[in-house]
């Protein structure tokens, strides 16, 4: 049985926290199931952008026709694959070249402890000394009949066709990025969602706002309603769900499981190894160590921590090598992470929402606006766009930022910038931003 130091399980942030560990001069292994790279470079943020920029382009020509634009442009799906590919596919080579290079051995198949220190991968048995799990997420199992005739995410973009249309069961992120791509290219989308409103993450007056534009591109929202089973009959997939108490059943072409995602830790033998977790995610401390076991860290979608982000997994991962290999000595901090919906237009969010604010007692200030009518969004003709600010009335500090419309994403990045660095909105308010950008219009949101 070959003894590493290090033995590190996935090859998304995993990969970073190996390459510090090899190049610290320790004996390290990585094992992964899935083709070397993670799940942001392969199946996720990145493939996923790619999709979004052509579909924004689309969406853009549609909405100045009239205005400059005459004619639509014709789209195809299959080279936008092509195109997606190109930069997937490359990755993973390239990665276990990377890995290879730096001494790392590298186990292709799925790991689980089956003794104290010991991993078992395919038929081989390897032991470590110190463990890293970075094994991320994988989509929940819903526990609903029919849930294997759902296609997962990875799969959606992996698609070499599109149907018509496209149902997907719950309305989070991945929900509402997907449908606001395929409706650029034609689909007829539907997403159903149990709760009262979707992307629970996000402000409701930001979410309704989103929701306008969604119905306005014609996809269309479910509420209150929670797929119970799913069947095929002939060509087509029967969900079957529960509306405010009424039975109801949609046929669709294709159903994707937007349902949400679970740490990928549950068939792992953690027991063996004494690594206590909850359904979040491995129990670890501050310094991304486990509180049942010291000989293993964990990072990313894995631990129980912070947001499941690829930014968040990758600043984990950093801390965990550090003090994994000189002992622990550093405490993540987080400050305020900011996130998006990628939907065209996008919803962005930093820090606290206005629901928060008021269930905390805190006592703030709350400008909420739609700015359709601004200048930035005038010129793109966008039909939806607004922002609520939220400012401890005591303090004098943003609290909270939540943006959406063109360029949202980008925007978000200077309140939370500002918000780490506890600068005032009143001295935010006093700043010069380059004009004309979507940066600008933030002086008029205090
Ligand atoms: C469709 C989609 C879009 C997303 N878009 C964004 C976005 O725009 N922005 C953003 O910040 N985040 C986004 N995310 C979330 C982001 O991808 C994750 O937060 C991030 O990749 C987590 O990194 P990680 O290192 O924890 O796990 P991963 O990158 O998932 O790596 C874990 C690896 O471990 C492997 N593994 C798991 N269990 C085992 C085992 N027992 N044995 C061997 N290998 C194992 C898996 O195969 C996987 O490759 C998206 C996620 C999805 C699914
Ligand atoms: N832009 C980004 O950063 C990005 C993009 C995609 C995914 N992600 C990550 O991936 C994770 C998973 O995304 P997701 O969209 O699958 O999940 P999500 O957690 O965002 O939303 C899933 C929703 O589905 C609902 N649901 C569950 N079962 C249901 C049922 N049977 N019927 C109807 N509704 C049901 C849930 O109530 C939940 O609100 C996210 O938490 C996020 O961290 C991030």
């Amino acid at each position: 049985m070959e003894k590493f130091d290090v033995v590190v399980i996935g090859s998304g942030s995993g990969y970073n926290v190996a390459m510090r560990c090899a190049a610290a001069g320790k004996k390290t292994a990585i094992i992964d199931h899935q083709p070397f790279g993670g799940t942001c470079a392969l199946r996720g943020c990145d493939p996923k952008k790619v999709l979004v920029g052509i579909a924004h382009v689309l969406s853009l020509n549609e909405q100045l026709i009239g205005k400059g634009i005459s004619t639509l442009p014709e789209f195809s799906w299959e080279d936008l694959m092509k195109f997606k590919t190109s930069f997937t596919e490359p990755k993973i080579p390239k990665t276990e070249e990377n890995l290879e290079k730096a001494g790392i051995t590298q186990y292709h198949g799925r790991a689980k402890f089956i003794d104290e220190n010991i991993i078992q991968v395919n038929d081989q048995k390897i032991s470590g000394e110190k463990f890293a799990l970075a094994n991320g997420a994988a989509p929940s199992r819903l526990s609903i009949p029919g849930e294997d005739l759902l296609i997962d995410s990875t799969a959606f973009l992996s698609l070499q066709q599109l149907p018509e249309e496209i149902l997907f069961v719950g309305g989070g992120f991945i929900a509402f990025e997907f449908a606001h791509i395929v409706s650029r290219f034609g689909v007829k989308a539907t997403i159903v969602h149990r709760g009262e409103m979707p992307l629970s993450n996000f402000d409701v007056d930001m979410v309704k706002l989103l929701m306008k534009a969604s119905e306005k591109l014609g996809i269309r929202i479910l509420l209150n309603t929670e797929v119970k089973s799913i069947n095929k009959k002939e060509d087509r997939f029967l969900i079957h769900a529960e509306q405010h108490g009424k039975n109801i059943e949609l046929s669709t072409q294709l159903a994707v499981h937007s349902a949400g995602r679970a740490p990928d830790i549950f068939d792992m033998g953690l027991e063996k190894m004494r690594i206590s977790f909850d359904k979040k995610g491995v129990k670890v401390n501050d310094y991304m160590q486990s509180v049942s076991n010291v000989n293993v860290y964990a990072c990313g979608d894995a631990n129980n921590k912070c947001m499941p982000l690829t930014p968040v997994a990758a600043k984990e991962g950093i801390i965990l090598s550090d003090n994994l290999l000189k002992g622990n000595y550093k405490k993540i901090n987080y400050g305020h992470v900011p996130y998006n919906v990628f939907s065209i237009p996008p919803v962005a969010a930093v820090g606290l929402t206005e629901h928060a604010a008021k269930h905390q007692g805190l006592n703030v200030k709350v400008r909420f606006k739609e700015t359709t009518h601004w200048y930035s969004s005038r010129r793109l003709n966008e039909i939806v766009s607004g922002y609520k600010i939220l400012v401890d009335n005591d303090t004098d500090e943003i609290i909270g930022a939540h943006l959406v419309g063109p360029n949202a994403a980008e925007t978000i990045n200077i309140f939370a910038v500002a918000m780490n660095a506890k600068v005032k909105a009143s001295d935010l308010k006093k700043s010069i931003f380059s004009y004309p950008t979507n940066a600008s219009d933030i002086v008029h949101m205090f």
